[in-house]
C-alpha cells in the first residue's frame, strides 16, 4: 500500500439541463453542489477488507483470501481502462448472491467496490484494508450520489494502489490531483457508475471529478469558467427513485417511438445550448430581467421535454405548481421520477417569498434549502479539514 491513512471526498451535482438527453448523445449542462460524499481508507493488518456504508445501513468485510480466489483469471492493468471486465462483474455477482438482474441499493454499492478493488490490486498483493464512506447527500435522489461514492471509491483505491499519488503537502488542508490523474480518476469512476447506472452517460462522475459547472457532450467535458452566479432553490420530494430503471425506461420510449422521442431529445439538446448561450452573455454584459426571463422559459419547456419521456412524477408537479405560484420556476432534476427538483431564483427574488416557499414545500413533506453551487471537484483531506461531525462517523469504524 502507497498510503496508509487517508481522507478524500467529492461532490453532488444538480443537472440544469439535458439530463436522460444525454444518454443519448445530446448536450448537457451540470453544475457541482456544495455537498459532498467523504471516504476514509485506513490500511490494516488485519487481513480483511471491511466497507461501512453508514447512509446505507451495509457494513460488510470479506477475508483476503475469499477475494484472492475471485482474481484467479484476472490479468487486468490498473492503467488502462477498458470496457467493464463482464467476466468480473458475473463472478462478483455470484460471490455477493446476486441472481436476478435487479441490484438492491446495498449490492450496487458493494459491487462497484469489489470491481474496482479487484481491478486495481487484482494483478499483485490484495491489501487489507477498511474503507468507510459518508455523504451529506441523499441517497438515491438524482444529486449524483452514485457518481461521488464512485469519484471517491476511484480516487482513493488508485492512490492506495500507486497508480496516482496523495497529492497533499504536510502543511496542506486540501489539495486536488492534476489534469492526467484526474482523466484516470474519471474513467475508474465511469466504471463504478457502469455497475451502478446500467448506461451512464458520464456527466455525473465528470462533475463530481472536475467540480464546477460543464458542458458534457458524448463524453467530452468543456468546463465553464464564466459563469453567473445562480441562486437555486434544491427541493428533496423523497420519492425513491432508481436511475437505472428511469434510464431504461426512456430508452425504451425511445425505441418504441423513435419519431416522436427523438424530436424531443433535440428540443433539449436546444435548450442546454440556448441556455449556455444565455449564461456566457449574462457574464460579458448587464444582466437583465429578459436573461432571467429565458433561464425560467428554458426550464418550464425542459421540464414538459422530462415528463414526455416519462420520468416525472406527481410530487414533481406539486413542486412546480407551488413556486410557480410564488412565480417561481422549476423542473426535477437528475434521473426524476421522484427525487429532487430545482428552482431558479432571480437576484431581485424578496427573502420573504423564498421563506414562504420554503415552508410551503416543507408542508408538502419536501426538504426544501437554498444551495451554493460550483463547489471544488474531487480532492483529498488533511483530518483537520474534514467537518468535525462526518469526521467522527469516519472515525467510528
Ligand atoms: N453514501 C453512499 N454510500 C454507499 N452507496 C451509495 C452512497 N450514495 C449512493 N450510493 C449508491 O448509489 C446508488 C444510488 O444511485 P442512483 O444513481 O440511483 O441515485 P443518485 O446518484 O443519487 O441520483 P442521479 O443518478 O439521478 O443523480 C445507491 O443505491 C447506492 O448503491
Ligand atoms: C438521467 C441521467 O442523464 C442523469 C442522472 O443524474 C443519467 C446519466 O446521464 O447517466
Ligand atoms: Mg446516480
Amino acid at each position: 500500500m502507497q498510503v496508509t491513512d487517508f481522507y478524500v471526498s467529492a461532490p453532488g451535482k444538480a443537472i440544469l439541463h439535458g439530463e436522460h438527453a444525454v444518454v443519448h448523445g445530446k448536450v448537457a449542462l451540470a453544475v457541482s453542489l456544495n455537498l459532498r460524499t467523504y471516504l476514509r481508507l485506513k490500511a490494516t493488518t488485519s487481513g480483511k477488507v471491511c466497507i461501512n456504508l453508514p447512509n446505507i445501513d451495509t457494513f460488510l468485510s470479506w477475508d483476503l483470501s475469499q477475494l484472492k480466489q475471485l482474481v484467479t483469471y484476472f490479468h487486468g492493468k490498473r492503467d488502462e481502462v477498458q470496457r467493464l471486465d463482464a467476466e468480473l462483474v458475473r463472478r462478483l455477482r455470484e460471490f455477493i448472491g446476486v441472481t436476478n438482474g435487479n441490484l438492491d441499493t446495498c449490492s450496487m454499492a458493494t459491487l462497484s467496490f469489489l470491481y474496482l478493488y479487484l481491478s486495481l490490486f487484482g494483478s499483485g498483493e490484495l491489501p487489507s484494508l477498511t474503507l468507510t464512506v459518508w455523504s451529506e447527500l441523499p441517497t438515491g435522489a438524482g444529486l449524483g450520489s452514485s457518481a461521488a461514492y464512485s469519484v471517491c471509491l476511484a480516487a482513493a483505491l488508485l492512490c492506495a494502489s500507486g497508480a496516482i499519488p496523495p497529492p497533499l503537502k504536510e502543511w496542506e488542508h486540501t489539495a486536488r490531483w492534476c489534469q492526467e490523474e484526474l482523466e484516470l480518476i474519471n474513467s475508474w469512476a465511469f466504471q463504478g457508475e457502469m455497475i451502478i447506472h446500467g448506461n451512464p452517460s458520464g456527466v455525473d462522475n465528470a462533475v463530481g471529478t472536475w467540480g464546477g459547472m460543464l458542458r458534457f457532450l458524448a463524453g467530452k467535458i468543456i468546463p465553464l469558467s464564466r459563469v453567473p452566479l445562480l441562486r437555486i432553490l434544491l427541493t428533496n420530494t423523497k420519492v425513491p427513485r432508481s436511475t437505472k430503471v428511469l434510464v431504461a425506461g426512456v430508452k425504451d420510449k425511445i425505441n418504441k417511438f423513435p419519431s416522436i422521442m427523438v424530436p424531443v431529445l433535440d428540443s433539449v439538446d436546444a435548450i442546454s445550448c440556448t441556455c449556455e448561450k444565455v449564461l456566457s452573455e449574462m457574464t460579458c454584459e448587464p444582466i437583465t430581467g429578459e436573461h432571467y426571463n429565458i433561464l425560467e422559459e428554458l426550464i418550464d419547456i425542459n421540464q414538459h421535454h422530462l415528463n414526455v419521456m416519462g420520468v416525472g412524477h406527481p410530487a414533481l408537479d406539486r413542486l412546480c405548481q407551488v413556486t410557480l405560484a410564488k412565480g417561481l420556476h422549476s423542473k426535477l432534476t437528475g434521473a426524476g421520477g421522484g427525487g429532487c427538483g430545482i428552482t431558479l431564483l432571480r437576484p431581485e427574488t424578496d427573502s420573504l417569498i423564498v421563506q414562504s416557499t420554503v415552508q410551503e414545500l416543507k408542508d408538502c413533506g419536501f426538504d426544501c434549502w437554498e444551495t451554493s453551487i460550483g463547489g471544488p471537484g474531487a480532492q483529498q483531506h488533511s483530518a483537520i479539514s474534514v467537518k468535525e461531525e462526518i469526521l467522527e462517523i469516519l472515525n467510528h469504524y
